[in-house]
């Protein structure tokens, strides 16, 4: 006997995209609006993402495994290099690669290096995504949309504002098509494979950067050490959890400028990352920082490996 109530079995796909694009066009922010949840770190300031973190946007037809990469950009230091052997890795194995260009700035060389660079990874489908259209007038937008169109035969090109949610919905329909047909490859409660310990180490970094310039971003790292349980609270609710962390910089003058004046900068920074942790993890914490120097890390082998990278 046929069931007559049952609904014709739509095809579900899953499958991995990364977004690439110069820094700062908003390929972090991007990642959380889609997977909503805040997963990725954004921030002002240029090249902060520094791990293939992955988000995973749920939807009753499908899911979207988002590879946030660091960007592709020309090597300077070790650290440099190592990200792009990772951006190369994690590009040749995706099934769509979104080449985000922000709508109110014009194309330029940043955007063609990557752009042809994009010929290395013939497997994953190409979607080119105007970004920031919230900040755009119609004519730019149209001009944008335009010049990217002759950059190459995208498989779609889609614009939208991860600010304002525009287009977001339309974005994912398109990366879903472009997926191929496949079981679900993550339980529908993970948001992240990234480990909590990594998602608070990040947390703490980005309040660590908040208002610092120069070079000292690309100097900065954190780890998580150590957590230590305290007794449950009298009315059996769980006590505080204790977060000993680690900030590292390169130089002793760097330290003195995240620590501040008696400390007031590093305060300030952890209550601020104390914040952002509870409300990732859903409880009270007791947050310790240490600022320490790691003289020249990011040239440093054992001491990219001791960070994680
Ligand atoms: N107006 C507007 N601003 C945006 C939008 N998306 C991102 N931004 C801003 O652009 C800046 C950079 O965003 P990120 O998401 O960190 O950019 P990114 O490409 O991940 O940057 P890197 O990690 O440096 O590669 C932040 O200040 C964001 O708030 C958007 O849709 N509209």
């Amino acid at each position: 006997m046929t069931d007559l109530t049952a609904q014709p079995e739509g095809e579900f796909r899953a499958g991995f995209v990364s977004f690439v694009g110069r820094p700062n066009v908003g390929k972090s922010t991007l990642t959380n609006a889609l997977v909503g949840e805040k997963i990725a770190i954004t921030s002002p300031k240029p090249q902060t993402t520094r791990r293939a973190i992955r988000g995973i946007a749920h939807r009753p037809d499908g899911q979207l495994i988002i590879v946030d990469t660091p960007g592709i950009h020309r090597p300077r230091t070790l650290l440099g290099e190592r990200l792009n052997a990772l951006v190369e890795s994690t590009l040749g194995d995706v099934d769509v690669i979104g080449f985000c260009v922000p709508a109110t700035e014009k194309l330029g060389p940043g955007d063609r290096f990557i752009n042809d660079r994009l010929e290395d990874f013939p497997r994953a489908k190409k979607v080119a995504i105007l970004t920031k259209v919230d900040e755009a007038s119609q004519s730019e937008i149209i001009d944008q949309l335009t010049r990217l169109g002759e950059l190459r035969e995208w498989d779609a090109v889609v614009p939208v504002s991860a600010l304002t949610n525009e287009q977001l919905d339309v974005l994912s329909d398109v990366l879903l098509g472009l997926m191929p047909v496949s079981p679900p490859l993550y339980d529908s409660e993970d948001t992240t494979d990234e480990g909590e310990d990594d998602r608070i180490a990040e947390l703490i970094r980005e309040a660590a950067l908040d208002g610092v310039r120069d070079e000292l971003p690309h100097s900065l790292a954190a780890t998580v050490d150590d957590r230590v349980e305290r007794e449950p609270n009298e009315d059996g609710t769980p006590g505080l959890l204790e977060i000993y962390a680690s900030l590292y910089v390169e130089r002793d003058s760097q330290k003195g400028i995240v620590i501040g004046k008696g400390g007031s900068r590093l305060r300030d920074v952890g209550e601020r990352a104390r914040h952002e942790i509870e409300a990732l993890i859903g409880r009270r914490v007791f947050l310790s920082m240490r600022v320490k120097v790691l003289k020249e890390w990011q040239r440093d082998p054992k001491a990219l490996g001791r960070l994680g990278f």
